[in-house]
């Protein structure tokens, strides 16, 4: 557990600002995409294991409210129904003149499946819903036809999540059957059946309605828990998925017990088969001088098991800015990852994991999210997909372009390298909505005071989940070398909000170390609120 670093959040405006020259001596790593993710999950920060297993007692125990968006849903569960298969259906052609009939009736269609996906386009865990059922077969055709296949349901998930397969809920309850009816028959002989660790007797004769009474558990009667996930808590035995090839993709058929991490858009998982059609008449052998078969089976019911879902989170921090404001600058000085820098909006379009490893061997994972723009809560600018990746962040650093606005230095001589004035055009046409993000372009944080841009950033977050808002946050007043008078740019700044304010400047590598101590107590500070609600 990381202890609270010296840093203040007092409401007093000139002791939250915390100007510190000092050079950073931080130690850092880089890793990209879910391996520094996975280290942030076996930070120091608690016991990593204690939290996942307190955190699926949790769910499995349906405890907490609905999660409303916007709030880090780490850990969802619901129920995969497989759909039911179609019904076979009796169906006859006149044969012979019309004086014999033969049997035509088709066979049903299988139900659809129900699969987890993964997308790097999909919104947070909050949106799974609490149950999911593929569709049903359709019934065969009185000409032979086999029925349709019932719709496939596939549920998206972030990249990163984890699928967890309980027990096919519904082979458990044919086993049940089973067992009840090998029960009934060695109750006729004085036997016993178990139920739910109670011992019961299951053929009460109808003249003796009181005859219960207590006897052995019989080990192989023992039931699966009444449709309530049995999987074990533990990660010892559980087979990890390998992807297979079903249909090209990463898809793999999902079994009992099973975990398995879903990491690269579009990989799949099948949690619950569709199942099988029934036979129609057709496919019963027509025996020679006896009337056409008119058998027809009902379809198959589908898999049914719970699928937890676990979300990893991004990063411990994640900054958010405008375009420009040095977000991706401020990730290459604390850490050793390369994020892209340059001097046009939106020179990032995926975050950027970096890991500050300090002295103490703790860490955390920092995200460089892609700059936000005015109305970004309605999608621009990609706004939509950003926001989406702040809310998978734990805590958040508004980083501000302090020398926006009025109060700059630049265009006196040169002191930004962010240049006054128009702003280049970025090199070369990239991903889809560069339209868009070069109209939104001169959004950027140069334009906006320093209290401006935040209003921007926390008027967006707002607006799109106030729940973002509620994250532990801190300002980084960013740029402190390109502002003719520091002093007064910050005051202005801190008038404008409560939150506590560390000026660096990432070019210059000023107030770095204590930008990362002040990182530090923001993650402390939304740990001791995690453990408070609980
Ligand atoms: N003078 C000065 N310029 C800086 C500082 N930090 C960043 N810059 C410049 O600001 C410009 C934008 O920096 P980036 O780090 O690319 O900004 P960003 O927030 O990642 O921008 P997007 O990826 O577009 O959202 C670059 O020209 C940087 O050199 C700083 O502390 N001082
Ligand atoms: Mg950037």
């Amino acid at each position: 557990m990381l202890e609270p670093a010296p840093f203040t959040t007092a409401a007093d405006a000139s002791k939250r600002i915390q100007i510190s020259t000092a050079s950073p001596g931080i130690s850092s790593t880089t890793s990209t995409g879910g391996d520094a993710a996975d280290d942030a999950s076996s930070s120091s920060l608690g016991d990593p294991l204690l939290r996942r297993q307190a955190r699926r007692a949790e769910v499995r125990a349906g405890k907490g409210p609905l999660p409303q968006r916007g709030q880090q849903v780490e850990s969802v569960r619901f129920r995969a129904a497989g759909g039911h298969g179609g019904a076979g259906v009796a169906a006859y052609e006149p044969v012979g003149r019309g004086r014999n009939l033969a049997a035509l009736g088709g066979t049903g269609g299988p139900g659809g499946d129900v699969r987890v996906r993964a997308s790097r386009d999909a919104p947070g865990l909050h949106s799974v819903m609490t149950s999911v059922r593929g569709g049903r077969g359709g019934p065969g055709g009185a000409g032979g036809q086999s029925g349709g296949r019932g719709l496939d349901r596939v549920v998206e998930v972030p990249l990163g999540t984890t699928v967890r397969l309980g027990p096919d809920l519904r082979a458990q309850q044919e086993q049940e059957q089973r067992n009840r009816e090998a029960g009934r028959e060695e109750g006729a002989a004085g036997g016993v059946w178990a139920e739910g660790g109670e011992v019961v007797w299951e053929d009460v004769p109808e003249d003796d309605e009181s005859e219960e009474g207590e006897g052995e558990v019989g080990g192989e009667h023992g039931t699966g828990g009444g449709g309530e996930w049995s999987g074990s808590d533990e990660d010892e035995g559980v087979a990890y998925g390998t992807p297979g090839g079903l249909r090209g993709d990463w898809q793999l058929e999902g079994s009992e017990g099973q975990v398995v991490e879903l990491t690269t858009h579009g990989q799949e998982v099948l949690v619950a088969r569709g199942g099988a059609g029934g036979r129609g008449n057709k496919s019963f052998p027509a025996l020679p001088g006896r009337p056409a078969p008119d058998t027809a089976e009902p379809g198959q019911p589908g898999e049914q098991r719970w699928v937890v879902l676990e979300a990893r989170l991004l990063a411990d921090v994640g900054f958010v800015g405008l375009p420009n404001a040095g977000k991706s600058t401020l990730l290459g000085a604390i850490t050793a990852a390369r994020a892209k820098v340059g001097a046009y909006a939106f020179t990032t379009v995926r975050p950027q994991l970096g890991t500050i490893t300090f002295e103490d061997g703790s860490r955390l994972v920092t995200a460089d999210i892609p700059g936000l723009v005015k109305g970004a809560h309605a999608n621009k600018g990609r706004g939509n997909a950003f926001l989406r990746h702040i809310e998978r962040c734990r805590c958040l650093a508004y980083v501000i372009d302090l020398s926006g606005g009025t109060g700059s230095k630049r265009g006196e001589g040169g002191g930004s390298s962010s240049g006054g004035g128009r702003r280049k055009t970025p090199p070369r046409e990239r991903d889809q909505g560069q339209a868009e993000q070069k109209a939104a372009a001169s959004l950027g944080a140069e334009g906006l005071t320093p209290a401006e841009q935040l209003a921007v950033l926390q008027d967006e977050l707002g607006r799109y989940s106030p729940q973002l808002l509620a994250a532990p946050a801190l300002v980084v007043a960013n740029k402190l070398d390109a502002v003719a008078d520091p002093a007064a740019a910050l005051a202005a700044l801190a008038a404008a909000t409560p939150l506590p304010i560390v000026p660096v400047s990432a070019a210059a590598r000023v107030g770095l170390r204590r930008l990362t101590e002040a990182l530090r107590a923001v993650v402390v500070q939304q740990e001791q609120r995690k453990e408070a609600t609980q």
